[in-house]
């Protein structure tokens, strides 16, 4: 395997491995009016607590919906909870006010800012828990999206544990030919993010398994993302998902996620098997 060197070794807060992962989706720094933030309560894992709550509670309810981790593309009921699960992960150390803000904002950009340019494809999905295995109670139409989203809902809503993009936006692929098209063919997975309480639980392994076989059907051949090069839990998972590093060539007009100047990236790929045709 060979490995990337993109510069020397920085530390980096979550927030800023955040924002490496995001691509098309703009989490704004909070406002410089607001004060500094109080001393952290364990908020992610109230919430966390809460979420655990819910869906227990929506089980006993219905006894026939599976306690199983399903993983799906996310719907517009999930919304809120894929903007917390977001926010919970990236920015950890925020407590209210900023974490509800911080939350809002997210939720306002996946509804109004997700705009896709023609030919391409994005889907978020969810991995959640306590919602029906199979689909039976989807309300609306199969052809309404709402940016990454499907625009149907459904009566049995399970507690979203996990989030992952993907895309074939090709917004951190190098640009090909003199008219600079975007590549096509490789899809670019982000935002990758589980519940701190349901880590090491093959969460996100499932959720990049959807990614590809998503891609798969859009008839891609290879998936590719970037990780935080000081990330090294996500580092591994990927690794051991078959991406490998892809060294970028000194000085190459490499797009890349827009964070803090000094923030590194492990540019991955992933050849897929077996795509098919879109
Ligand atoms: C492209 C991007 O979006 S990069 C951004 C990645 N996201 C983040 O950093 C947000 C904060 N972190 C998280 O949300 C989670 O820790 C994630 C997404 C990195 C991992 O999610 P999980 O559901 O816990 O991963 P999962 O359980 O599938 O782990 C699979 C394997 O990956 C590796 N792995 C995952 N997390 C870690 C870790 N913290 N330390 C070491 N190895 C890890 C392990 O090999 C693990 O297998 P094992 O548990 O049998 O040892």
């Amino acid at each position: 395997m060979r490995s990337l060197t993109l510069g020397t070794s920085v530390s980096v807060s979550p927030t800023s491995s955040l924002k490496s992962s995001l691509s098309p989706l703009s989490i704004k720094q909070p406002p410089p009016f607001f004060p500094p933030p109080p001393p952290r309560v364990s908020h992610d894992s109230a919430l966390s607590k809460l979420g655990a709550c819910r869906a227990t509670q929506f089980i006993d309810l219905f006894p026939t919906v599976s306690p199983e981790i399903v993983v799906r593309e996310a719907r517009l009921e999930d919304c809120w909870e894929v903007a917390e699960t977001h926010c919970s992960s990236f920015f950890p150390e925020y407590s209210f006010p900023l974490d509800f803000v911080l939350r809002v904002d997210r939720l306002v950009a996946m509804l109004s800012g997700f705009s896709i340019p023609p030919g391409c494809r994005r889907t978020c999905l969810v991995a959640v828990i306590g919602g029906s295995v199979d689909d039976m109670f989807l309300v609306g139409s199969e052809d309404f999206k709402v940016g990454g989203f499907d625009g149907r809902f459904s009566l049995s809503k399970g507690y979203v544990t996990g989030i992952l993009t993907v895309d074939t936006v090709a917004d951190f692929l190098p640009r090909k030919g003199p008219l600079r098209q975007r590549r096509t063919g490789i899809a670019y997975i982000s935002n990758v993010a589980v519940r701190e309480r349901f880590r090491r639980k093959g969460i996100a392994k499932r959720l990049i398994a959807k990614a590809e076989a998503q891609a798969r059907s859009w008839g891609c051949r290879a998936v590719a993302l970037h990780c935080d090069l000081n990330n090294p839990g996500a580092t591994k998972l990927y690794k051991d998902q078959g991406f490998k590093c892809i060294k970028v060539p000194e000085g190459a007009n490499w797009p890349r996620p827009q964070t803090a100047p000094d923030m590194k990236f492990n540019f991955m790929m992933k050849l897929l098997n077996n795509p098919t045709t879109a």
